[in-house]
């Protein structure tokens, strides 16, 4: 004890001659003999002493949950708060330029993530910074690509005497400012999966562009009473959150799109996403590595997404975990399909997109619907479609009278015209796709008029009646082989 005194003494308080110090090591040193009962009271009085130097509290809002899976929802709302905020984009020097959703030529500004700005409520001053660590160490994850990943997050600092005011009210302010700034601005986004990403080797699962495909059920060709029915079903499951919580189930829904090419299944998909508002996730399964990185690439979504994968029949073997009922062996072309995805390595199964659609992870985020597109239904595997995974099967099919009329009425601009009774006879006797049947209507010039009008509506009728107009001898032909084909 008296060497450890003498080599402090020399040391500290000889050195620098200290009176907190000294007092410092006396404490440290009678801790060792108190009891715990005064130890601890002595420590609340010591932390209050401490505290009158350093009279500021700060809130962190890190960017990943605790997890580390998933963006925490109190970051994005801040970054949405901070960026949006015209007094600080008048005062900030680091700004970052984007064009404004659907206004040509419209420049937004927002704050970039290195600009600390001061913020002002009521009178008070408060002071958010934007926070960049590195780990020295991997933290601890299930996912070895995040454990090393830069951490952001925002950091509030305020005066400890403004505590009840931002806890009470300027938190809640932060919130709402926030997410109905991230309302306004929201540009929807179409998201694909990056081929190369990979758990192990780190990056960005997903990639995206600004959405912009301009379908709706208006624009639409399939007959009303369907289109009705889809909406309802749409609408219901936008307004059934409690619901959902209510029996149990995570808000999600199932669409099944199938049909042959060309009757507007991926058309459908766009007029889903903007009747519903939802960012689009075009997730191609053929580039997915494995069941893991499919996991991944579920819990990277947000909420209100639409998660799209086309032609499931072609993106892997889906049915080589089960023996089909009958036990038919693949057909032409479909080993080709599947040994494409062999080729790029894929190793997801049946099992792991069976989790990725309604396992335990598949709760993550909510509200979520998920659409498969097929030309062939009947290939896949029951267990994919059965009603719970896929709730609602939509069976997109040829042109119907309906169907044209809305074509006509897109792409002429007409609502009748004498040669629509004829029309209406050879579309109910021939199968022909909306497809087909868009391509013929489209006019060749847009100054022609009535005149344009009809020449289109006699390319179709002419197409229809299987005698071809020279001028539109590909799509005709190409109409006529397909009508002989199907009929
Ligand atoms: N029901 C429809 N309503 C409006 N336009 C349609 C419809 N069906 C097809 N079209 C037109 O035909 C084009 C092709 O349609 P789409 O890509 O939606 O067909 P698909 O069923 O997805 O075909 P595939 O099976 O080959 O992917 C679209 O760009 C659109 O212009
Ligand atoms: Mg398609």
């Amino acid at each position: 004890m008296s060497r450890l005194w003498a080599e402090y003494s020399e040391r500290v308080l000889l050195g620098t001659g200290s009176t907190v110090a000294s007092l410092l090591f006396i404490w440290a040193l009678a801790r060792q003999f108190m009891p715990p009962w005064l130890r601890d009271l002595l420590a609340s009085w010591v932390d209050r002493f401490t505290a009158s130097f350093q009279p500021y509290v700060t809130v962190t809002f890190p960017e990943y949950t605790d997890d580390g899976f998933r963006r925490s929802d109190a970051y994005t709302v801040v970054k949405s708060y901070l960026s949006s905020n015209a007094a600080y984009i008048g005062r900030a020097r680091r700004l970052l330029g984007d064009l404004r959703c659907g206004k040509d030529g419209d420049v937004a500004l927002s704050m970039d993530d290195t600009e600390d700005v001061l913020d002002v409520f009521r009178g008070v001053k408060l002071w958010w910074a934007t926070v960049k660590t590195s780990p020295t160490a991997p933290t601890v994850s299930l996912y070895p690509s995040t454990a090393f990943q830069e951490r952001r997050s925002y950091r509030l600092t305020f005066h400890r005497r403004e505590r009840q005011l931002v806890e009470d009210e300027y938190l809640r302010h932060v919130v709402s400012e926030g997410r109905n700034a991230r309302q306004r601005e929201r540009q929807r986004k179409l998201y694909t999966n990056n081929p190369s990403y990979d758990d192990d080797c780190g990056g960005l699962p997903w990639s995206h562009v600004p959405f912009e495909h301009p379908a709706t059920f208006e624009t639409l060709a399939m007959d009303s009473e369907r289109k009705r029915e889809i909406m309802d079903d749409l609408r219901m499951f936008r307004k059934s959150k409690d619901y959902y919580a209510r029996i149990g189930k995570p808000w999600k829904r199932g669409y099944l799109l199938h049909g042959p090419p060309g009757t507007g299944k991926s058309t459908l998909v766009a007029a889903v996403a903007n009747f519903l508002e939802y960012d689009v996730y075009d997730l191609e399964l053929t580039a997915v590595k494995n069941n893991s990185v499919l996991r991944r690439l579920l819990i990277e979504t947000e909420s209100r997404a639409l998660v799209v994968i086309e032609d499931i029949d072609c993106s892997l073997d889906l049915t080589g975990q089960r023996p089909t009922a009958d036990g038919d062996k693949l057909g032409d072309g479909e080993e080709g399909d599947r040994g494409a995805a062999a080729a790029v390595g894929s190793k997801v199964t049946l099992s792991g997109l069976l989790n990725f659609i309604d396992g335990l992870w598949s709760a993550c985020g909510g509200e979520r619907l998920l659409v498969f597109t097929t030309n062939r239904v009947e290939k896949l595997d029951p267990a994919l479609i059965r009603r719970g995974r896929m709730d609602k099967h939509i069976e997109l099919s040829y042109c119907t009278f309906e169907g044209f009329k809305v074509l006509a009425r897109n792409y002429l601009g007409v609502h009748s015209h004498p040669l629509f009774p004829t029309v209406q006879q050879l579309v109910e006797e021939t199968k022909i796709t909306p497809a087909d049947v868009a391509e013929l209507l489209m006019p060749r010039t847009f100054f022609g008029g009535e005149e344009e009008v009809a020449t289109c509506l006699e390319n179709l009728v002419a197409a229809l009646r299987g005698r071809p107009n020279p001028e539109h001898a590909t799509a005709a032909a190409a109409l006529v082989a397909a009508g002989a084909r199907t009929m």
